[in-house]
């Protein structure tokens, strides 16, 4: 693993006044893929971009971005790139000046600028003021200068938030390419079905700490084991049918039932002695958001019967 190309957080402890933002981060974001950094509003995903940039100091804990904390990186526009607020630019500027005015501050040159504008698409808007853009533009321009100084690791805090769907796609696709070329990419959301085409990894956060770190694939595929898809006209007879049979049996859509501990074999078997007609009886695949349900219904039972037990 290029150590470069990586974010490794460990123990990351913050409190604000009575607030406790921070409760024990740490997780490791590694090159060549996009890592999803999710969980529900306030669980402190932007605490730690803020704390792994040097924004705001962890009470305990480190960050280090390529094995290097923050504060000890020189020119640190070459080692990280961030999309933290994508509203925080000068309105009077040009999108040009903006990224102009960032570079020389680096000792990075115009012809990079130019480079950047062009990669993400805003070489005909270039010279025209920042204030007047679009959302859409603005994370695009956010994007451009968080490329400038050709950095192994990027950090994105909510970046499509509030874009429209082709928007939303140009983003996805760009991550995509960017952890194609082995750079570490962190992207946060707090809806897992934003993720579900961009992330590789996922690293779930809850009330500061993370609450699971695996791969998308397999949390997919735990999240499926042993169930399956029933499409029937006749729910309600194949609920009877199968449930006699000793299956948990859940309506899932207007046609559509999800059935666990029995296989399909046997709820074909079963369906067809019993007489109910039914058009498709398949492995059941679950989505990222069924997935993330699951996992949090744990977090939040581990959590109930821990407070219980005090
Ligand atoms: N400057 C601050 N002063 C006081 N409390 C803060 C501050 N920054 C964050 N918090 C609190 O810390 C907790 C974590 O917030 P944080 O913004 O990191 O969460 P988040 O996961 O990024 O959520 P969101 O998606 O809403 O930004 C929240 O309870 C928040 O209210």
């Amino acid at each position: 693993m290029h150590r470069e190309a990586t974010i490794e957080v460990n123990g990351l402890r913050k409190r604000f006044g009575p607030t406790v933002a921070l409760d024990g981060m740490s997780f490791t974001v590694r090159p060549g893929r996009v890592t999803g950094f999710v969980g529900p509003n306030g669980a402190g995903k932007s605490t730690t971009m803020r704390v792994i940039l040097g924004l705001d100091a962890a009470d305990t804990g480190t960050a280090l971005v390529g094995g290097r904390p923050y504060g000890g990186l020189r020119d640190p526009l070459r080692h990280v790139g961030a999309l933290l607020d994508a509203a925080a630019l000068q309105p009077s500027r040009t999108a040009r000046n903006h990224l102009l005015w960032l570079a020389h501050s680096q000792g990075l040159g115009t012809r990079r600028v130019d480079e950047v504008i062009e990669q993400v698409g805003l070489r005909s808007v270039a010279r025209r003021r920042a204030g007047g853009f679009s959302l859409g533009m603005r994370q695009r321009l956010g994007i451009a200068a968080a490329l400038l100084g050709d950095p192994p690791v990027l950090m994105l805090d909510e970046p499509v938030n509030g874009l429209d769907p082709e928007g939303i796609r140009w983003i996805r696709g760009f991550l995509r390419s960017l952890a194609a070329e082995g750079r570490a990419v962190l992207v946060s959301s707090h809806l897992m079905g934003e993720l579900q085409d961009t992330a590789d990894h996922l690293v779930v956060v809850g009330r500061g700490r993370v609450v699971a770190d695996t791969g998308v694939a397999d949390l997919i595929a735990a999240a499926s084991q042993g169930r399956v898809a029933v499409r029937t006209l006749h729910p309600d007879r194949a609920m009877t049918a199968l449930a006699h049979a000793g299956a948990a049996v859940t309506v899932t859509g207007r046609d559509t039932l999800t059935v666990s501990g029995l296989p399909a074999e046997r709820i074909v078997t079963f369906l067809s002695a019993n007489a109910v007609p039914f058009s498709e009886v398949a492995a059941h695949r679950a989505t990222l958001e069924e997935a993330y349900m699951e996992l949090t219904r744990d977090a939040v039972e581990f959590r109930a019967g821990r407070e219980a037990a005090r």
